[in-house]
């Protein structure tokens, strides 16, 4: 099957963005997976597609596959790069536009020095609704929440994480320099830990100060990646509650910089989190997307 493509990138966070308006590709995981490969396929942390409105009240759906290819239900930097590619491709002249994700309905704003904003809506606190299942384990209280020891094989003391889902499972656990974090080494460990039933993301979280933090995130299904939103707006959160930050936050990552505001000082728990921050596209391009992409391999 031959394909045209965008890549895209949001602050390093890389995609391929699929345009399903006219036409269904029924693509298989492993097709979505081939497409994500960077030796064998296109290259991208995740593949978006855009999909036509499934109901009245909203614009469009997108629907989101991590690079091992399974379907996930957010992801902020792809949301920004969903609004500037449907609006690049003339698919809508609206700069406010509604979208459909399986994690709910997300309205994007996009704004005239080309960065987007997302109303990525409220933090979900609820452990068996991130889902983590923290039965027998003692939280440690600190500002108006609390963090959850996690044991990690080989690793002395239990690293201190909290949980929380911005449609999507996140675990942030502080460090003093997120250069010298064990990204690599406890990511995977955290991804697939056994308290977590659908695995998790998991962020390395600097605090500079009150307004400034610097962030490195393990992608549950993809690796570390450059930068990744609902991890930037969880992180953001947490340090909030946990008494860190004030209300707006710039969160430095590896590939570019995101500005992160949670206004709970005036709507409370169930204030919606905004996200700013950039989208581009990088080129577009047509490919042969194999029937059995793996088929030679096994
Ligand atoms: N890069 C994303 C998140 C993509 C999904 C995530 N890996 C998951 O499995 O939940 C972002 O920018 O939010």
């Amino acid at each position: 099957m031959r394909l045209r493509f965008t890549k895209m990138h949001g602050a390093g966070n890389d995609f391929v963005v699929l345009d399903e308006t006219r036409q269904r590709y029924g693509l298989t995981p492993a097709q979505y997976q081939w497409l994500a490969d960077r030796h064998f396929g296109v290259g991208a942390d995740q593949i978006l597609t855009v999909r036509p409105a499934p109901t009245p009240d909203v614009d469009f759906e997108y629907v989101i596959h991590n690079a091992d290819g399974g379907e996930v239900e957010n992801c902020g930097n792809g949301a920004r790069c969903f609004v500037r590619y449907v609006h690049d491709a003339g698919l809508t002249h609206k700069r406010r536009v509604r979208v459909a994700t399986r994690a709910g309905v997300l309205t994007l704003e996009l704004r005239d020095d080309g960065r987007v904003t997302v109303d990525m809506g409220a933090p979900v606190f609820e452990p068996a609704a991130v889902p983590f299942d923290p039965a027998g384990l003692q939280p440690e209280p600190l500002g108006d929440w609390q963090r959850w020891p996690l044991p990690l094989p080989g690793v002395a003391e239990a690293p201190r994480v909290a949980v929380l889902s911005m449609g999507n499972p996140h675990a942030v656990l502080r460090v003093d320099d997120v250069e010298a974090a064990p990204v690599a080494a406890w990511g995977p460990l955290i991804e697939r830990h056994a308290r977590f039933p659908r695995r998790v993301n998991a962020g390395f979280l600097q605090v500079v100060d009150r307004g400034h933090a610097r962030l490195r995130v393990h992608e549950r299904g993809a690796g570390e990646t450059l930068a990744c939103g609902t991890g930037a707006c969880a992180a953001v959160v947490a340090g909030i509650r946990l008494g860190w930050f004030d209300e707006a936050v710039d969160v430095e990552l590896r590939g570019g910089r995101l500005t992160i505001e949670w206004p709970r000082g005036r709507d409370g728990l169930d204030a919606p989190v905004r996200m700013t921050g950039p989208a581009e596209p990088v080129f577009t391009g047509e490919v042969e997307v194999p029937q059995d992409p793996w088929a030679d391999s096994r």
